[in-house]
């Protein structure tokens, strides 16, 4: 094929997936979608002569209007991308004193929001750019983040990022295991192409402004103050005025990417001045005053070799998918979970599929689902959930909507080494030099069959099996000693009894049980009296730890404490508490103002605690002060003000709580 003919290739193709995108139902991922228009730009940079007539290089977004067409004020464009630190250096370079406003690249759809002398009159989708679809009625039921009336005069047109939360995306699939959503990007785009807001209620979406015109003056220049001083959710900026704070500021954002409620594929730079912004003007396709810089793809497509079905340590079999390695958010990846068997049936997924696998947030990667069936060759193979325990063949039962699959042999050796690598493990006693192959090892020859085994193991036993040396074999003694110190918020972790968490065990600490075994004496009616704990996790507690008496009265033979730890308990508030009574909320960057050093925030909070102060994670009207670090974003400041929040430099705080000698 000559080069022409691979330029008019690439370019139908990208109409083609452009077409499929927009329309809700992407056929690859898009990683793969911008490797095809890497190959087509370098193509046409290449031969300038040969370039496709329409370019779709130059063109934005897909036509796609399914309720009115409305023509665009000004066109709703794409964004000039880099990857790398001097691009954003020349980026810089090309507004010499500028402060830019660096902020997520939020990954949802982008919509236009017309006020009228303070009315919400008009929401508009991108569309191709020119044109876009009218979806008010939708943006008014299902859209937070927009309000029906703002304070301003004239004409003002609102442009920003409508995004499904990770939180919602999450709680819908939850709730509708037989028709899963596959990302939040494509779920935000087909709510605003329902017919009737009414069918797809649950599917809530959130706006987060990031541009702003406005017909009469008075409105700030500073994008982000204009924003707020509006009453919209802005997304999260920070203003820069150079390129290297900018680069620290887009490193921030992509360390941030897991903890945040919304996907995000990149940061946007853009002079934070709104006159000059517009005044920097446009290219066919782009803002000339903007910049995107991308970040390594949270969602890949790769081929699903084969599916395993996993034993874990409350019995539950789970289909672990094996793909072919690769390369997703940050890391290769080999192994993905696939849920259960209700979840593979309805994604309609098959050993030899090309999958969608998606590594975002703090979950595990999962494999989202099947893009595009056109792609199958007849090869797949139906997934087979097993009718009997993959490690002791005990006749399976399947257990709520989802259709988990259990193994109740209590003795079940797969089950049973699963317990003893999770109470091993870093959460729990953390017995760092014995790891899960020795575990293996030990609980086959029928050394460990409960935790209280390894308090038993000695160094002349472990000597005894093949390839280890004295050294080890000591480290493994060791460490095993010192994991006696576990104490009752770790020793419960460890137990692994279904539906209690990690937070289920820090909360029974703080209430105040001094033992593992006060948690075991207490009925269920005083454990649901501790806060967050729900009458099923009571009764869980409750059942399993009456089963498990023996084995703790086993650790305590053994040494092993149950008791609380100190680090446990709440913090101690120390007389004359300067923050006593108070509900803070602390925002920014914190600092040691004796060193300099960065404190981490939840750090500075728990000495807040121990001020007496209570924390909560945002300002509302039962607030009693926001403290401020550095880089406080003008939003927050301005939802304190109108509250009437008092607000606080660090400063002030840190001299209280060393006067206090709590710092
Ligand atoms: N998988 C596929 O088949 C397929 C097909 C077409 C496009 N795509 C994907 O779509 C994207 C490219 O197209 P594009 O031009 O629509 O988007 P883009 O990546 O060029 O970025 C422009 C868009 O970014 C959004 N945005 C988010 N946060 C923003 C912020 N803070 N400031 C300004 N804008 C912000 C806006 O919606 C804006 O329209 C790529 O990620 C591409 O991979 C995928
Ligand atoms: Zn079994």
């Amino acid at each position: 094929m000559d080069t022409g003919e691979r330029i008019q290739e690439l370019a139908d193709q990208i109409v083609a997936l452009r077409d499929a995108y927009y329309r809700g139902s992407p056929q690859v991922a898009d990683a793969e979608y911008d490797a095809i228009e890497d190959e087509l730009r370098a193509l046409i940079s290449a031969n300038p002569e040969l370039a496709p007539d329409p370019n779709p290089l130059e063109q934005v977004g897909g036509p796609s209007v399914l309720h009115a067409p409305v023509r665009h004020s000004r066109p709703m464009l794409s964004l000039e991308k880099s990857t790398r630190p001097e691009q954003v250096a020349a980026f810089f370079d090309r507004f010499p004193g500028q402060p830019m406003a660096v902020m997520p690249k939020l990954d949802g759809l982008s919509l236009a929001v017309v006020y009228e002398d303070g009315r919400l009159v008009r929401a508009v989708t991108r569309g191709d750019g020119t044109t876009g679809d009218d979806v008010t009625f939708l943006v008014r039921a299902l859209v937070d983040g927009v309000p029906t009336r703002i304070d301003a005069p004239g004409r003002v047109e609102v442009r920003g990022e409508a995004v499904m939360l990770r939180s919602t995306f999450a709680a819908y699939n939850a709730a509708h295991p037989d028709k899963p959503l596959i990302n939040p990007r494509g779920a935000a785009a087909g709510t605003l192409r329902a017919k009737d807001p009414a069918t797809v209620a649950e599917r809530r979406l959130q706006l987060f402004a990031f541009d702003l015109h406005t017909s009469e003056g008075g409105a700030p220049d500073d994008l982000e103050q204009a924003l707020s001083a509006l009453g919209l959710a802005a997304a999260d900026m920070r203003v820069c005025t150079d390129a290297a704070s900018a680069q620290e500021a887009i490193g921030e954002i992509e360390q941030s990417r897991n903890s945040r409620d919304y996907d995000l594929d990149g940061a946007v730079l853009r002079l934070a001045d709104r006159v000059a912004y517009g005044a920097a003007g446009t290219r066919s396709n782009s803002p000339r005053g903007a910049l995107a810089y991308k970040f390594a793809a949270e969602e890949k497509t790769t081929v699903l070799a084969d599916v395993v079905w996993d034993v874990g340590k409350t019995g539950k079999i789970a289909p672990v998918a094996h793909l072919e390695p690769v390369f997703v958010g940050g890391t290769t990846v080999t192994r993905a979970t696939l849920a259960n068997q209700e979840v593979i049936r309805a994604r309609g997924i098959r050993i030899g599929d090309t999958v969608l696998v998606r590594r975002a947030g703090d979950v595990i990667p999962f494999v989202a689902g099947v893009l595009d069936e056109s792609r199958r060759t007849g090869a797949e193979r139906e997934i087979v959930p097993p009718t009997t325990c993959p490690s002791c063949g005990e006749i399976l039962t399947e257990q709520g909507n989802s259709r988990e699959l259990f193994c109740t042999n209590a003795s079940c050796p797969a089950q049973t080494t699963r317990r003893l690598i999770h109470w091993a493990s870093r959460a729990a006693a953390d017995i760092e030099a014995v790891g899960p192959v020795w575990i293996e090892r030990l609980a086959e020859s029928g050394d460990l069959e409960n935790p209280s085994d390894f308090y038993r193991l000695t160094k002349d036993r472990l000597l005894e099996f093949d390839r280890i040396g004295e050294t080890s074999a000591t480290r493994m003694i060791e460490s095993i000693a010192a994991s006696r110190a576990v104490g009752l918020r770790r020793a419960l972790i460890g137990l692994a009894i279904p539906m209690a968490s990690e937070g289920t065990a820090s909360r029974l600490c703080r209430a105040g049980f001094p033992s593992l075994e006060a948690v075991a004496d207490a009925s269920e009616e005083e454990l649901v009296a501790v806060d967050d704990i729900g009458p099923r996790v009571a009764a869980s507690l409750s059942a399993h730890l009456t089963r498990l008496r023996p084995e703790l009265s086993r650790l305590r033979a053994h040494g092993v404490s149950l008791d609380v730890r100190s680090e446990d308990l709440p913090p101690v508030v120390a007389a004359g508490a300067p923050l006593a009574g108070k509900t803070v909320v602390v925002t920014g960057a914190i600092a040691d103002p004796r060193s300099g050093e960065k404190v981490p925030r939840p750090a500075f909070q728990r000495l807040c605690e121990k001020a007496g102060a209570t924390i909560a994670s945002s300002v509302s009207a039962n607030t009693d002060l926001l403290i401020t670090g550095a880089d406080v974003g003008a939003s927050k400041l301005a939802k304190a003000e109108k509250l009437e929040v008092a607000i606080t430099d660090q400063a002030d705080i840190w001299r209280q709580l060393i006067d206090a000698g709590i710092a």
